[in-house]
C-alpha cells in the first residue's frame, strides 16, 4: 500500500485527489495549516473525511515540512497548497510569493534533506504563460506571467525543474489550465455565475455583476485533472505537462450556457463593473496538451458545456436539501 501526503487537502483539487487516491488504495495524509481548526467541508461533501489522516503542516515553515515528511514517510507528495486566487494575489503579493514559491522550495529542500525516495507533484498554472494569443501554449512556450500569482507559480516551476536536474529528484509540475467543479468557491467566476444564476432562476431580483466577460479560457473538469497529477508520478522519468481540454471559450459563452440551462436570457440579468477588472489580466488562453495525451495517455473527458451543466445540477441539488 502506498502512502501519499497531499498539502492543501481542503481545497477543490485536494479533495478530489484524496478521493482518487483512496480509490486506488493509498494511505492518504491530508495536510492543512491548522488541521484542528480547518472545516474540511469539501472532504465532508465527498464523504471521505474520516478516511484521511489529517496533519497540520505549514509549507512556509521548513521545520514543520521536514517534521511532517519524516513522520509520514510518504511515497508521493502533492503540493496543492498556497494562494490559489489570481485576483487576491494583486492584494496580497508578498503572501502569494511566499506561500507558492517559498512553500515549494521548502518542500523540495525537505525531500532532498530527508533522503527518502519521494515522488513530488507541484501544482503549476497556465497563469505562467500570460496571454497566449491564438497560439496554443505547450511545455516549450515561454512564460510571460501577468499577475503576482503567475510570477510566483513561474518561480516555483523553475525551482522544481532545477531540483529535478541538479539533485535527480522525481519532481514534476502540471501546468493546469482552469478546472472547475461543484467544489469551486464563489471567489472564482464559474461558481459565482452558477450560484447567482440559480438564485435568479428561483426568483431573486438580483443582477449578476461581473468584470471583463470578453476574456477567453480553457475550462475543464477538476476530477479529470487530478487524475493527470497522479499519472505524472507513475512515470519512471519525471517531467512537466500541460493539462487542458484544448478548447477555449469566451466567458460570455459560459454565461450563456448556464443561463440557457435555467431557461433565462442572460442579457437581462448581467451588468459589468470595472471594479472587478484586474490591473492586468489574460485576454485569452489557448492550450495544447498533446504531450500529456501521448506520454500519460490522458485526455480531458468533459467539455466546457458539460462542466457548466454539472455545476448547475450540483448547485440545484445542494440548495434544495
Ligand atoms: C489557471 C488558473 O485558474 C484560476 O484562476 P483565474 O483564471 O484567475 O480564475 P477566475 O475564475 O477567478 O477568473 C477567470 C477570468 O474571469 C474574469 N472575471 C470576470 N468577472 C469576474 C468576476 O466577477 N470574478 C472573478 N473571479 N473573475 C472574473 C477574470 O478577470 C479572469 O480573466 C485559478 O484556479 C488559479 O489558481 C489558476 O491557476
Amino acid at each position: 500500500m502506498k502512502t501519499a501526503l497531499i498539502c492543501g487537502v481542503s481545497g477543490q483539487d485536494g479533495a478530489y485527489l484524496a478521493k482518487l487516491l483512496l480509490e486506488k488504495n493509498y494511505h492518504v495524509y491530508g495536510g492543512s495549516r491548522d488541521a484542528q481548526m480547518a472545516s474540511f467541508a469539501n472532504l465532508d461533501r465527498l464523504s471521505i473525511k474520516e478516511k484521511i489522516k489529517l496533519v497540520s503542516i505549514s509549507i512556509n515553515d521548513f521545520r514543520s515540512v521536514l517534521q511532517t515528511i519524516l513522520k509520514v514517510k510518504p511515497d508521493e507528495i502533492y503540493n496543492l497548497a498556497g494562494q490559489s486566487s489570481v485576483s487576491l494575489s494583486f492584494e496580497q503579493p508578498v503572501e502569494t510569493l511566499e506561500s507558492i514559491s517559498v512553500g515549494t522550495l521548502n518542500l523540495l529542500e525537505a525531500i532532498r534533506f530527508s533522503n527518502l525516495p519521494i515522488k513530488f507533484y507541484n501544482a503549476g498554472s497556465s497563469e505562467c504563460f500570460g496571454d497566449t494569443g491564438s497560439e496554443a501554449a505547450d511545455e516549450m512556450t515561454p512564460f510571460r506571467p501577468r499577475s503576482p500569482y503567475g510570477v510566483a507559480k513561474a518561480a516555483a516551476f523553475w525551482q522544481v525543474a532545477n531540483y529535478r536536474e541538479a539533485y535527480k529528484l522525481h519532481a514534476s509540475t502540471g501546468i493546469l489550465f482552469n478546472h472547475e467543479s461543484p467544489l469551486r468557491p464563489e471567489r472564482f467566476v464559474t461558481q459565482k455565475i452558477v450560484a447567482t444564476a440559480c438564485r435568479i432562476a428561483a426568483g431573486s431580483p438580483e443582477v449578476l455583476t461581473l468584470g471583463n466577460i470578453d476574456i477567453a479560457r480553457d475550462w475543464g473538469w477538476a476530477p479529470d485533472y487530478v487524475e493527470a497529477m497522479w499519472l505524472m508520478l507513475q512515470k519512471e522519468v519525471p517531467d512537466d505537462y500541460v493539462i487542458a481540454t484544448g478548447k477555449t471559450h469566451k466567458l460570455r459563452e459560459f454565461i450563456q450556457v448556464i443561463f440557457n440551462s435555467l431557461g433565462l436570457r442572460w442579457k437581462d440579468h448581467i451588468r459589468t463593473d470595472v471594479t472587478f477588472f484586474r490591473p492586468t489580466d489574460i485576454a485569452e488562453g489557448y492550450a495544447n496538451s498533446s504531450k500529456a495525451q501521448k506520454e500519460l495517455n490522458w485526455v480531458a473527458k468533459y467539455s466546457m458545456e458539460q462542466v457548466a451543466q454539472e455545476m448547475v445540477k450540483a448547485h440545484l441539488v445542494k440548495t434544495q436539501v
